[in-house]
């Protein structure tokens, strides 16, 4: 099973960091919370700062760690491990993904999310 974390980054207004995959990436064009796979003898934890950093060009700092979701794709099975962050520091640049959207909790729902997301987009709604 690959293990991937993925950051709800969340700012002032409560508002949380949706990213759009690009075309050329797996899952084309789904919305994700951004991150990536943990690599070989690295914590979850410095595999969300390092992927954020690569991917989105910004510091994070992680709040809390959400239940994760074990999802099946058709070619593969991850664990999705969810943190809740806080940008701490840097200008947005988007390294990978075709776009992004700060998103108040009553719009999550509307994307179209990488299927494994969609649980964890439920558990961060629930009160
Ligand atoms: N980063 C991230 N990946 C997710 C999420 N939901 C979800 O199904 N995934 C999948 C997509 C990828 O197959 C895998 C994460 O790998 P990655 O972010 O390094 O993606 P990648 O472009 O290297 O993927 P690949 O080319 O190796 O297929 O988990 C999510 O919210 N964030």
């Amino acid at each position: 099973m690959i293990k991937v974390t993925c950051a709800l980054i969340v700012d002032e207004q409560d508002r949380v960091l949706a990213a759009q995959r690009s075309k050329k990436m797996s899952l084309p064009l789904k919305w994700e919370f951004p991150g990536g796979k943990i690599e070989p003898n690295e914590t979850a934890e410095n595999c969300l700062v390092r992927e954020i950093k690569e991917e989105l060009n910004i510091e994070v700092q992680i709040s809390k760690e959400l239940p994760s979701n074990i999802h099946t794709y058709p070619k593969m099975t991850i664990e999705l491990i969810p943190f809740i962050c806080k940008h701490i520091n840097g200008d947005i640049i988007l390294r990978e993904h075709a776009n992004f959207q700060w998103l108040c909790k009553n719009e999550l729902l509307a994307l179209d999310w990488a299927d494994a997301d969609v649980p964890i987009v439920y558990r961060y709604l629930k009160p």
